[in-house]
């Protein structure tokens, strides 16, 4: 790491903001980084960078055209300029460029090469993009990362969530480099060890809902089951019986019914993983025995269940708060009151009624308040807010009390 603390850049990109360097950053801005291509993804560096007080020398096939886009400090300039200039060069162009870069091999020996890039759908290539880059330029350094942000979180700066970088090349020194590259532009670097990896990291963005197909099959088809159940219950026995035509409780009721029994069910499904894999390993004795896949799946998932079935609840809230305003409880409340007054019932309070539903809405609430904290603890930024131990104590044990 000692060999690339000459980038010693402040910790903070907005002290860095200011012109001209005021406050110790001068190693830092005096340091190039090159990026090959003038796009979208190469804008969007060439801004984190400067705010961060590096000097950016950009390599373009047409340096007076790109120059327009980018800020004056930017130097913007041929691809051999830009090459011979800097030692840390970022390849923002698509994969199937890579070979128009062939001539500048005799510039590039020795330099660092950072592969960004991404594919469209996984496993495209038989080898990765960086496999590929270092198999055109062997005597470079190839480096991959970057390639999980876009450029617009590149550009919103450093306060945004998805900060998380990974990292990963053969050359030791090089990947040191760009791991303090990263943390200098206020990323968080996750080194994943050799170029080998560079497959699993392109893959990485195409993969980003993998988790999150199960459980939204799963609430969908669980929404679908409920909501059939209750049509059949609530409208069409009491058609089919009475000839009590109650179709107009589609919208609402019917649904109103089947938010929070998807809701509940989602929540348990969350904690019956956790007992299911407890249950496991008392039965073999041991922790140290691997799951089945599908208890394994269930248990990577349970956040994305979680934050489901509070997806559902809340809805369930707004529905619930919505009811006494339809046009039909106000004409079911009227005739109530005219065949009360019909029966000639002075006074139809009924105190075990009265306090069901008190206690039915006060737990509700609480419910939901319960599960709002859930939720909120697992976005990423107050997560790493608590310690370990706070966020087992408020996924266990208030859980346990809803
Ligand atoms: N955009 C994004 O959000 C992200 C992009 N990436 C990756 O970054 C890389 C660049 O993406 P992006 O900036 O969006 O792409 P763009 O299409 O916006 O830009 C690509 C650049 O490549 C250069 N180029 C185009 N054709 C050729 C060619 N035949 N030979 C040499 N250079 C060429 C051009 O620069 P010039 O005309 O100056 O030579 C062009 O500006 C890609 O590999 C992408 O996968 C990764 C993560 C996010
Ligand atoms: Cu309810």
């Amino acid at each position: 790491m000692e060999s690339i603390s000459m980038m010693g850049s402040p910790k903070n990109c907005n002290e860095t903001f200011l012109p001209n360097g005021v406050n110790g950053i001068k190693d830092a801005s005096k340091i190039p980084v090159g990026i090959i291509g003038s796009g979208d993804f190469a804008k969007s560096l060439t801004i984190r960078l400067i705010r961060c007080g590096y000097h950016v020398v950009i390599g373009s096939r047409n340096p007076k055209f790109a120059a327009e886009f980018f800020p004056h400090v930017v130097d913007v300039t041929h691809h051999e300029d830009a090459v011979a200039k800097t030692n840390i060069i970022f390849v923002a162009i698509h994969r199937e460029h890579y070979a128009s870069l062939w001539d500048l091999k005799h510039l590039l020996v020795g330099k660092i090469l950072v592969d960004v890039s991404n594919n469209t759908r996984v496993d495209q290539y038989p080898e990765s993009n960086a496999e590929y880059l270092a198999s055109l330029f062997p005597d470079s350094s190839i480096v991959k990362g970057f390639n999980v942000v876009s450029a617009w979180a590149l550009q919103l700066g450093p306060k945004d969530a998805s900060r998380q970088v990974y990292i990963c090349s053969s050359n030791v020194q090089a990947r040191q480099q760009i791991i303090e590259l990263a943390r200098q532009l206020n990323f968080i670097p996750i080194d994943l060890g050799a170029l080998s990896a560079s497959r699993e990291i392109e893959n990485l963005p195409l993969r980003l809902f993998t988790l999150w197909k199960g459980p939204v099959v799963l609430a969908v088809s669980l929404a679908t089951f409920f909501f059939i159940y209750s049509f059949i219950r609530d409208v069409i026995h009491p058609y089919v019986r009475n000839q009590q035509s109650d179709f107009y409780k589609i919208p609402i009721e019917i649904v109103n019914k089947t938010l929070p029994v998807v809701a509940i069910t989602l929540l348990s499904l969350v904690y019956l993983s956790g007992l299911l894999a407890a249950a496991y390993q008392l039965y073999y004795g041991t922790k140290y025995r691997r799951f089945p896949p599908w208890l394994e799946s269930w248990l990577q998932c349970r956040k994305q269940l979680g934050l489901l079935s509070f997806f559902f609840a809340t809805v369930h809230v707004a529905y619930s708060l919505c009811l006494p305003m339809r046009r039909s409880e106000r004409y079911l409340f009227l005739n109530m009151a005219y065949q009360q007054v019909h029966a000639n019932v002075e006074n139809s309070w009924n105190e075990e009624e009265v306090w069901r539903i008190e206690m039915y809405i006060s737990f509700g609430i609480m419910s939901l308040g319960l599960l709002s904290l859930l939720a909120v603890t697992s976005i990423p930024s107050v997560n790493s807010a608590l310690n370990w131990r706070e966020f087992s104590f408020i996924q266990r044990c208030i859980c346990r009390e809803t």
